[in-house]
């Protein structure tokens, strides 16, 4: 039985960790912050529409990370869910009390550089990258709406098939799993979907997809976004991007969203909607210095980020 500590058990971890649970493979200790009495009470309120609707019990809520290893508990894997904000501190030390050599800390979060922070704070510890397709939202403490998508691209090929051993937990729960050597090239893939949707969703003021592929210059600037991210992440991982879910380029990754009904509310414009620090660091400033470093020019990145930034001062600072 794998132990697993969920930190940061929002929309999104609260549902891989479900998955894993279910599986009776794994029992989930949970971090819960501002949700904390609702799940201690009524668990996770599950709506799915790849899975059955269901309450996730975690087999144990904890308020801190601290109080989940006092009593001596190693976990095997860490799974790191919260919203990447290096901009407001280093979070990765509220995990260090659960940390041992024998953990493998798992990154479920959007963006570049996300996993140096914990690459430097714990050196020789696992440290698995993974890339989430996935659509859900939290729209009250504990009430979480998942949509049809629930798959995850993890890598490097690690240590001990640690990676490996995961993925077929996470197989048996229903999740579409695949390890990759080249996990980075995957990010780039994603960020070219959050690097423009995401934040000009938030920069234009608050659309979601439907409204913003609709105008016809809005579209346009997300389009070159999109051309940009590719042309970054080829620099960046020296080798073409590459050709997933049918997806080859900017073209068809606009297509996806273009196509008729397909209305997505990105998870950077539910925290504009709710005045919550926004990702903007890990979307855009991280890949822009990338970006600077090599030479690559990204205008359009570039605005869009003082923009929000500018945003997000109006009403967090
Ligand atoms: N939602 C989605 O559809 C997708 C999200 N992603 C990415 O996944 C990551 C997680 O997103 P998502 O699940 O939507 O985010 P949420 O905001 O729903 O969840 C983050 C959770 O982390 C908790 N948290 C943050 N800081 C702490 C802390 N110091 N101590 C304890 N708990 C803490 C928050 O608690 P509190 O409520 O108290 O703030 C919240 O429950 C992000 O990087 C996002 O970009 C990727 C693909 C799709
Ligand atoms: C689900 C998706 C792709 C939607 O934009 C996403 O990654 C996000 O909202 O952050």
């Amino acid at each position: 039985m794998y132990k697993v500590l969920l930190f940061g058990s929002g929309a999104l971890g609260s549902v891989y960790a479900w998955r894993l649970q279910e599986t009776g493979a794994a029992e989930i200790t949970a971090v819960c912050r501002g949700n904390y009495e609702t799940v201690v009470q009524n668990g996770f309120q599950i709506t799915s529409s790849l899975f059955k609707n269901d309450v996730f019990r975690p087999s144990r809520v904890v308020r801190s990370v601290s109080e989940a290893a006092a009593d001596g508990t190693e976990f095997d894997y860490i799974l790191v869910c919260t919203k990447a904000l290096p901009n407001r501190g280093d979070n990765s030390g509220l995990i260090a009390a659960a940390v041992t050599s024998q953990t493998t800390i798992v990154l479920i979060q959007n963006g570049i550089g996300i996993e140096d922070p914990f690459h430097a704070r714990y050196p020789g510890v696992n440290v698995i990258s993974a890339v989430a397709y996935i659509d859900v939202a939290q729209p009250e403490g504990g009430v979480i709406e998942h949509g049809g998508n629930c798959a995850l691209v993890m890598g490097p090929v690690g240590e001990g098939q640690r990676a490996e051993k995961l993925a077929e937990v996470w197989e048996n729960g229903g999740v579409s799993c695949s390890v990759l050597e080249n996990v980075q090239a995957v990010r780039w893939l994603k960020l070219a979907w959050n690097a423009s949707f995401n934040t000009v969703a938030v920069a234009s003021g608050g659309n979601n997809t439907r409204i913003m592929v609709d105008d016809p210059e809005c579209c346009r600037l997300i389009y070159n976004i999109m051309i940009e991210v590719y042309r970054l992440g080829e620099a960046a991982t020296g080798a073409p991007l590459p050709v997933m879910r049918g997806i080859a380029g900017p073209k068809e990754l606009l297509a996806t969203a273009q196509a008729p009904g397909v209305v997505v509310m990105p998870s950077m414009l539910m925290d504009f909607l709710a005045k919550r620090p926004l990702e903007h660091e890990v979307i855009l400033g991280n890949p822009i210095q990338i970006a600077r470093e090599l030479g690559v020019a990204v205008p359009h990145m570039e605005t869009v980020y003082a923009l929000l930034r500018m945003i997000e001062k109006q009403y967090l600072d």
